[in-house]
């Protein structure tokens, strides 16, 4: 294993928006040696490992069968990824530095990251790469599957670019964002440069940018802006983010933010996909031009959040873009992870 730790990349997207082509010819770059794959597809024939296999030459590539990644094959999955961490490497080939689970088309991703949540000792930083069909855009917003597995994305890759308007592909990112505000969007012409983008390294800082106002979001989706009341001690920050799981239980798609803490001169990033939390991280910027949590949920209310307690800790409002941006040009937080 890389000194440095694994990217693992839960690779997600509704059916056929084009998640085992985005993989197959990122697995035909050079810099893809590296790369080990798992593939789930639900009760089908195994279809995409043989596609991968095409291009994958001599990359371990495993195969879940035997069911919905996210319903049925928890231990599977956890036994899959020790394996291919475990195994030696072959004569001359390096680290290994990333990989990659095609998820099927109706996986929902909470699930998975649970499983993933719980082998912390194979230090893998995790990410969720979704798929933007541009020919079907958010039409597919109508499946439940489909606006959880973007509401789960930390990275949103729009496909298909070469089929569609070009206007489509400029339109792209602010249609993502009436999903999803707080996902990195990959919305690049170059299919060669789109697919390095799609796999680009964890480790560079992730982006918080903060999009502009989305337009007419899926309407059983809501988009929420927690700020801070006052001054937030953090056992105060972990009972309200417990309560707002607790509470909106499966209807919780996706929290994420920056939050000051009394306790610490840094801001921590907040962040969980359905009711998985990662581990809070300290940044390193002081001064934070905003701080709150965007909240997705589905059938949810500012209303109800609101009363969550500890009753007051934050102001819950129907999401808007926040003060410090013009909406041309988004408050880019360049957040560094501290060791
Ligand atoms: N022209 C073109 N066709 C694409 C592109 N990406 C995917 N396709 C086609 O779209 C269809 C579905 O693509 P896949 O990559 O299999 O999609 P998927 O998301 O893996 O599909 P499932 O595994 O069924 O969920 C296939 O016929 C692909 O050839 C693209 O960028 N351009």
């Amino acid at each position: 294993m890389s000194e440095d730790g694994l990217d693992f990349y839960v690779l997600t997207g509704f059916l056929g928006s084009g998640k085992t082509t985005l993989l197959r010819d990122f697995l035909e770059l050079p810099e893809a040696a590296d790369t080990a794959v798992i593939v789930n597809e639900a009760g089908e024939i195994g279809l995409d490992g043989v596609v991968l296999r095409e291009s994958g030459g001599e990359l371990p590539i495993a195969e879940l069968a035997n069911g919905c990644v996210c319903c049925q094959i928890g231990s599977d999955l956890a036994f899959t990824i020790d394996r291919l961490v475990m195994a030696p490497r072959p004569p001359g080939a390096g680290p290994l530095r990333r990989i990659i689970l095609e998820t099927s088309g109706l996986s929902m991703p909470g699930p998975v990251l649970r499983t993933l949540a719980t082998l912390a000792e194979h230090r893998m930083r995790v990410a969720v790469i979704g798929t933007f069909d541009l020919t079907r855009g958010s039409d597919v917003a109508e499946y439940e599957e489909a606006v959880a597995q973007w509401a789960a994305a930390h990275r949103i890759v729009t496909t298909k670019a070469d089929l569609a308007a070009p206007a489509t592909l400029t339109d792209a990112p602010s249609r993502i964002a009436d999903i999803n505000p707080v996902a990195e969007v990959v919305a690049i012409a170059d299919r060669t440069d789109a697919v390095r983008a799609a796999f680009a390294s964890l480790t560079v800082p992730p982006r918080l940018d903060i999009a502009s106002a989305p337009g007419a979001a899926h309407p059983r989706v809501v988009l929420c802006l927690a700020r801070p009341s006052g001054e937030v001690a953090y056992p105060d920050l972990a009972a309200w983010l417990d309560n707002v799981a607790g509470a909106l239980g499966e209807r919780l798609l996706r929290i994420k933010g920056l939050v000051q803490v009394t306790e610490s001169p840094r801001p921590l990033l907040i962040e969980c996909v359905g009711t998985t939390f990662s581990p809070p991280r300290v940044l390193r910027i002081e001064k934070p031009p905003f701080t709150g949590l965007v909240i997705i949920a589905r059938d949810a209310a500012a209303a109800e959040l609101a009363q969550v307690a500890p009753a007051g800790l934050f102001k819950v409002s129907p999401w808007k873009a926040p003060e410090a941006s013009n909406g041309t040009d988004r408050p880019a937080i360049k957040a560094e992870w501290v060791a």
